[in-house]
C-alpha cells in the first residue's frame, strides 16, 4: 500500500487538501511552541511529542517515539510492516504534526507574538516552510531559492528525520528527495537530537555521510549541503574519483561536518586513514537501488560498516525507484522501527506525471537525420539530454549533431565538469550521454530527452525520462526503438505503468512550423540596422528572381533555421527519402504474400524489390511499406491499373497487426527482420534481453559491468 496515492502533476494540491481536512479535525491538539526559528523548545516540546497520537482516517500514525521504541499501528499498517519488520509507513494525514500545532501557535499570537514578515502568506499552505520545525536562517536561505512550501516527500518525512528515525523515502523523479534530507539533518544536528553529540572543532571527523552513485551527482548534492550547510555553520566536502587527493585530504585534515561522494573514492581515504567514519550519525544512500545494486554494494557495506556504534546511526534511503529486492537488501543496515514515505508505491505509473512519454520507431542509422528535427519541433526552444547506451555511441552522435557536447565515463574528470557545467550554464543546449546523466541530476529547463534505444531496464528508463518535468514543471520524454524490437516497448510500458503516445516521425510541415516559427522570430528581432546594409542585395533577388516576395522569404526563413533541404522520411523507421505508402484492396488482405501478390500485377519486379518492411494493418484491410522517395509516384500511379486496388502516401500510421503495445508483446519479430530494413543494422541488442540483473530481480546490473559501457 502506497502510504499516499499521488499521480497527477497536483500532487501538492492533493497533499494540501488531505492536510487541510486535517488541520480542522485536529485543531485542539496541544500546540508545540516553536518560535521564530529556534529550536529553544525542542526538549520540552519532544516531551510533550511522547504523547502525540495522529488518528489518521485510514490507519492510526503513531509518531510518540525516538529510536528503538515500538510503534502502534493498524492492523492494515501491522501486515505491511511485519513483512519488513516493524515498519512504520509514514501517511499523507501524518503530515505536518508540526505545522498544524504552528497554525494553532500562530492564532495565539496573533497579538503581538512575532512572526518573521513574509511569511504570512507562505503559512497559508499547511506545509509552508514556516509550518515546520526549520530555523530561521534555513528559511531564509530557503526564501532566496523561491522554496516556500516543502514538497510532500519532504514533509512527509520531515518530522520522523529529525526526531531520529531511519527512513526510506520514494517518490518520483524531480519532487525534491534531496532536500528531504538535507533540511531534518541540518537541523538535527544543529538543533536537535545531535547538537549536543556531534564533533566539532578542527580536525573533527563527520557527522553525515552520504553516498551517491555518479560524481556529478555527488557534486549536486554537495552543493545544497554547501549552500545550505553553510548557512548554519557546517561545512561539508565532495570526495569522489578522478579528482586529486590532495585537496579532499586537506579539507578531511581541517575538519568536516558532512562528506559527500562516490563509493570507490571513499573507500580509498577510508583504507589510506584519511577518512573516520567511526563518529557518523547520518548514513544516506541517495539512489538507494543504485547503491544496492552488484557494482556498489560491496563498498557500499563496508563504507556503512565503519560507524562505531550502528544503533546510534540513523540511515536514510532515498530513490525513485525501489524495487522490492532493494527492500530486502536494505534491511540489513535500517533499524526494525524505520519508517517508510512511499509516494509511488503500487501505483501503476512508476514514471513522472508530468512528461509526455512517446515513442518514434527509427532505424539506428535514421537516428542522426532524425534527431535535430525532433529537437526543433519538441525542445521548445530548452535544453535537450540524449541518451546512448554506450560511450562509443555518445561520442559518435555527439560529433554528428552540431552544438551538441557529449558526456560519459571516458572523458576525464575535468573535462565532465566542464561539459555538465556548460550544459547547466546554457552555453550549449544538447548533452548527449550514457547512463552517468541517468539518475539525479537536476539541470533547469529541460525541455526534453531522448533516449536512442530502449534502456535494459525500467528504472533506466523512469530515471532518464525524469531529467525533465521537474518541481512542478513540464517536459517531453521520446524513446526511440528500432521497428524489429517494438516488443521491447510493451515491456517497458507494463512495468512502468507509462501509456506512451506513438507519434511519426517529424515530417517537413512539423519541422517547417517549429523551425520556421523560431526563425521569424529571430528575424524580427534582428535590429533594423542591417536593412541599408542589405537592401540592394535583397531588390536585386527579388528582381532577377522567377519566384515571389513571399517564397523567397520562405527559403530565407529555411536558411535562417538551417534547413536548405527538407527530405520526406518513413513513418516506418524514420528513414530520410523513404515514403510510407498503404495498399488497400477492397477486401481483407491477410498476409504479406498476398500483397507483394498485387503489387506485382501492377509493377514491375525492381520497384518491388525497393518495397522496405511491409506490414498488415490492425484491421487486416490494408498493408502498410515503405518506397524509396523517387518511386513514389510509379507506386501511386500504377493504381489505375489494380483492379480495385488502391495505394496512398501515408500522412500518420495506423494501427499495425501485432503492434498493439497496450496489448503487450509485439508477436511478429519477424516482421522487420530478414533484412528488409537493411539500414537497422545491428539493431539496439535489446532483443529480449531482460537484464536479469543482481539479485534476479531486473534492477540493472550495476557499476562493475556496465561502467565499461557508461
Ligand atoms: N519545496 C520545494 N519548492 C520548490 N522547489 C523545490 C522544493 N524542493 C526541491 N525543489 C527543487 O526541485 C528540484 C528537484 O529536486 P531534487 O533534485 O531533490 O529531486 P529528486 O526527487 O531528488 O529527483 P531525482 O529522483 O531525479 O533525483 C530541484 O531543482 C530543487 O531545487
Amino acid at each position: 500500500m502506497p502510504s499516499l496515492l499521488l499521480s497527477s502533476p497536483s500532487e501538492l494540491d492533493e497533499l494540501k487538501k488531505l492536510t487541510q481536512k486535517k488541520s480542522k479535525k485536529e485543531e485542539s491538539m496541544a500546540a508545540e511552541l516553536y518560535q521564530n526559528g529556534s529550536l529553544e523548545d525542542e526538549k520540552k516540546s519532544k516531551k510533550k511529542k511522547k504523547h502525540k497520537n495522529l488518528d489518521a482516517e485510514d490507519g492510526e500514525i503513531d509518531d510518540s517515539d525516538g529510536e528503538g521504541s515500538e510503534k502502534k499501528i493498524s492492523k492494515k499498517k501491522r501486515k505491511a510492516s511485519d513483512e519488513e519488520g516493524s515498519n512504520t509507513i509514514i501517511d499523507a494525514a501524518a503530515v505536518n504534526g508540526t505545522a498544524l500545532k504552528k497554525l494553532k501557535l500562530k492564532k495565539k499570537d496573533e497579538d503581538g507574538e512575532v512572526i518573521a514578515r513574509g511569511e504570512d502568506e507562505g503559512a497559508a499552505s499547511p506545509n509552508a516552510v514556516s509550518k515546520f520545525r526549520i530555523s530561521k536562517v534555513l528559511r531564509e536561505k530557503l526564501k532566496l531559492k523561491g522554496i516556500e512550501s516543502l514538497f510532500p516527500i519532504q514533509a512527509m518525512t520531515f518530522d520522523s528525520v529529525l526526531d531520529g528515525s531511519d527512513l526510506v523515502g520514494r517518490a518520483r523523479t524531480g519532487q525534491g528527495k534531496t532536500l528531504a534530507f538535507v533540511l531534518p539533518i541540518l537541523e538535527s544536528l544543529t538543533n536537535g537530537k545531535y547538537k549536543a553529540a556531534r564533533k566539532t572543532g578542527y580536525g573533527r571527523p563527520p557527522s553525515v555521510l552520504v553516498l551517491l552513485p555518479t560524481r556529478e551527482l555527488a557534486n549536486q548534492v554537495y552543493a545544497d549541503f554547501e549552500v545550505y550547510g553553510g548557512a548554519v555553520g557546517l561545512s561539508a566536502c565532495c570526495l569522489y574519483g578522478g579528482s586529486p587527493y590532495r585537496a579532499q585530504e586537506l579539507a578531511l585534515k581541517r575538519g568536516i561536518d558532512i562528506v559527500v561522494g562516490t563509493p570507490g573514492r571513499i573507500k580509498d581515504h577510508i583504507e589510506r586513514g584519511t577518512l573516520d567514519l567511526k563518529f557518523v550519525k547520518f548514513r544516506i544512500l541517495d539512489e538507494a537501488d543504485e547503491m544496492l545494486n552488484m557494482g556498489f554494494v560491496d563498498d557500499v557495506e563496508l563504507i556503512l560498516g565503519k560507524v562505531e556504534d550502528v544503533s546510534k546511526v540513523q540511515t536514510l534511503l532515498f530513490s525513485a525507484t525501489l524495487p522490492d529486492w532493494v527492500k530486502k537488501i536494505s534491511a540489513r543496515f535500517l533499524k526494525r522501527d524505520k519508517k517508510t514515505a512511499d509516494l509511488v508505491g503500487n501505483e501503476k505509473l512508476k514514471a513522472s506525471a508530468s512528461v509526455r512519454h512517446l515513442v518514434l520507431p527509427c532505424t539506428r542509422q535514421a537516428r542522426v537525420q532524425l534527431i535535430p528535427d525532433i529537437i526543433h519541433c519538441y525542445s521548445r526552444g530548452g535544453r535537450t539530454i540524449i541518451f546512448t547506451e554506450t560511450k562509443e555511441s555518445a561520442s559518435e552522435l555527439a560529433g554528428s549533431l552540431p552544438g551538441s557536447r557529449a558526456l560519459h565515463g571516458d572523458i576525464v574528470q575535468a573535462q565532465r565538469e566542464v561539459i555538465l557545467a556548460g550544459f547547466r550554464s546554457g552555453r550549449f543546449l544538447v548533452l548527449v550521454a550514457t547512463n552517468v546523466a541517468a539518475r539525479g541530476l537536476d539541470i533547469q529547463d529541460v525541455q526534453l530527452i531522448i533516449q536512442c534505444e530502449p534502456p535494459r531496464d525500467v528504472e533506466a528508463y523512469i530515471h532518464r525520462s525524469g531529467r525533465t518535468g521537474r518541481a512542478g514543471n513540464t517536459g517531453v520524454a521520446i524513446l526511440l526503438y528500432e521497428p524489429r524490437y517494438s516488443y521491447s516497448i510493451s515491456r517497458l510500458e507494463r512495468e512502468s505503468g507509462v501509456k506512451f503516445e506513438h507519434i511519426s516521425p517529424p515530417q517537413p510541415a512539423d519541422v517547417a512550423e517549429s523551425a520556421g516559427s523560431d526563425a521569424a522570430k529571430a528575424i524580427s528581432n534582428i535590429s533594423d540596422s542591417v536593412i541599408p546594409v542589405f537592401q540592394s542585395q535583397a531588390e536585386q533577388l527579388l528582381s532577377s528572381s522567377s519566384l515571389s516576395a513571399v517564397d523567397l522569404l520562405a527559403k530565407a526563413l529555411a536558411k535562417a533555421a538551417g534547413y536548405t533541404d527538407i527530405k520526406q522520411r518513413s513513418l516506418l523507421s524514420s528513414i530520410e527519402n523513404y515514403v510510407t505508402l498503404l495498399l488497400q484492396a477492397g477486401k481483407t488482405i491477410d498476409s504479406p504474400a498476398f500483397a507483394f501478390s498485387i503489387l506485382r500485377r501492377v509493377l514491375p519486379n525492381e520497384k518491388i524489390g525497393g518495397v522496405k518492411g511491409l506490414s498488415l494493418t490492425a484491421d487486416g484491410m490494408g498493408a502498410v511499406f515503405d518506397v524509396p522517395a523517387d518511386d513514389v509516384n510509379a507506386f501511386v500511379e500504377s493504381q489505375e491499373n489494380a483492379n480495385m486496388a488502391t495505394i496512398e502516401v501515408l500522412k500518420s500510421l495506423p494501427p499495425l497487426q501485432g503492434n498493439d503495445q497496450s496489448r503487450g508483446g509485439d508477436t511478429r519479430r519477424g516482421r522487420f527482420g530478414g533484412g528488409r530494413f537493411s539500414g537497422g543494422r545491428g539493431g539496439n541488442g535489446n532483443s529480449g534481453r531482460r537484464n536479469g540483473g543482481l539479485h534476479g530481480k531486473g534492477n540493472g546490473g550495476g557499476r562493475n559491468r556496465f561502467n565499461k559501457r557508461w
